[in-house]
């Protein structure tokens, strides 16, 4: 049987192709290549190019390649442009997951893991957050993936079909080996931005919000490696495999860490002092949110190995560097 991967091309979805494929499974990518790159497709996979509202093309995939699992990465993620564009969020986010998971039930797919998101959850403070918690999601992107992971939930109640909805928090790093890492072009991601400044693909980087309600002003958020995320994936896939329930999950380590601590992190890191300003807030942002996984290791036995914000940082840069040669080369 055969896992189809939407956003495959991706930032952590190629990740995910790579964990699938180190674990011996089949792969097809269907991704439109809006945001990802289709050299980061590990070349073991079958690449499709073509949108996941497409619901003729997803159909044909599934039974053509004998679809037994999704995992549903393509989407619309950066939370400002969510509010300048809701309705392209909504599209993107929510009518076309409609779409996909209408051809995954049709289809007879009986296992389905959703990337949805701690924004979710709106202010939920720097405690850890547990998945009972109240959803108040604060920005148009939030409540796109909401309406995704409700839709889940009844067909899940209607149809022959189960799905696990892992909510991250904030994903940063890269492959410790070194085959992808994040490449997006004008990447809004604090650990991402604050690397390219590190080496010097921008003049500086600014603090947005200083006069937030936490600790040093500025917000708290969870950073999860990446390859610990692509595990809680492929953990999450062996229990709706064995029979397990639908549910939604965090994916988290359970420390917050404010917009300085980890501005200060990529200085240690990369040994250069870059230029730090400090700006109004932005919109759309909560001011802090923190996972509680406890579920996601009961479940699944999600064990992450990674929880550590400097190896974090140096997997960044890392891959900064190796885009930098690529982007020489190319
Ligand atoms: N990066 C984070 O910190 C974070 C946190 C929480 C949730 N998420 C979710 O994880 C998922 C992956 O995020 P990412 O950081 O890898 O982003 P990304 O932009 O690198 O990857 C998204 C991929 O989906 C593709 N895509 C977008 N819309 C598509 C469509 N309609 N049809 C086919 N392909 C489409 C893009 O080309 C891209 O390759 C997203 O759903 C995002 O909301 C990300
Ligand atoms: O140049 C920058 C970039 C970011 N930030 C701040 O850093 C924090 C984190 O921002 P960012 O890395 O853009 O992540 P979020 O806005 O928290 O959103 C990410 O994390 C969410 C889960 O928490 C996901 O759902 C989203 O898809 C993903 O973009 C926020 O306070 C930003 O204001 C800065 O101060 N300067």
């Amino acid at each position: 049987m055969t896992v189809l991967v939407t956003g495959g091309a991706g930032y952590i979805g190629s990740h995910m192709v790579w964990r699938l494929i180190d674990g011996g499974d089949d792969v097809v990518v269907l991704d439109r290549l809006s945001t990802g790159f289709r050299w980061a497709v590990a070349p073991e996979a079958v690449f499709v190019e073509g949108d996941v509202g497409d619901e003729a093309l997803v159909g044909r995939l599934i039974s053509e390649h004998g679809i037994d699992s999704i995992i549903h990465f393509a989407g619309s993620i950066v939370v400002p442009e969510s509010v300048a564009d809701p309705l392209g969020y909504y599209l993107n986010n929510t009518v076309k997951s409609r779409a996909l998971i209408d051809a995954a039930v049709k289809g007879g797919v009986e296992n389905f893991i959703f990337s949805s998101t701690a924004a979710v959850y709106g202010d939920a403070g720097t405690e850890p957050v547990v998945e009972t918690a109240p959803t108040f999601p604060l920005s148009p992107y939030g409540r796109s993936k909401l309406m995704t992971e409700l839709m889940l939930q009844d067909s899940a109640a209607a149809h022959d079909f189960r799905y696990v909805a892992l909510r991250y928090f904030n994903v940063a790093g890269a492959d410790p080996k070194g085959r992808t890492g994040q490449s997006t072009k004008g990447a809004t991601h604090l650990i991402k931005v604050a690397s390219e400044t590190a080496l010097g693909k921008r003049d500086k980087i600014e603090i947005l919000g200083t006069d937030y309600d936490t600790p040093d002003g500025t917000c708290v958020r969870d950073y999860i490696h990446v390859s610990d995320l692509a595990n809680a994936h492929a953990d999450a896939l062996s229990y709706l495999k064995a029979g397990g329930t639908s549910l939604a999950a965090n994916c988290g380590y359970g420390h917050g860490y404010s917009v300085r601590e980890v501005v200060d992190a990529v200085k240690r890191v990369s040994g250069i002092d870059f230029t730090v300003v400090e700006g109004p807030r932005r919109a759309g942002d909560v001011p802090a949110v923190v996972a509680d996984s406890a579920l996601a290791r009961a479940k699944f036995g999600w064990k992450p190995i990674h929880d550590d914000l400097d190896a974090c940082v140096s997997t960044a840069l890392a891959w900064e560097e190796a885009l930098s040669r690529r982007n020489q080369r190319d």
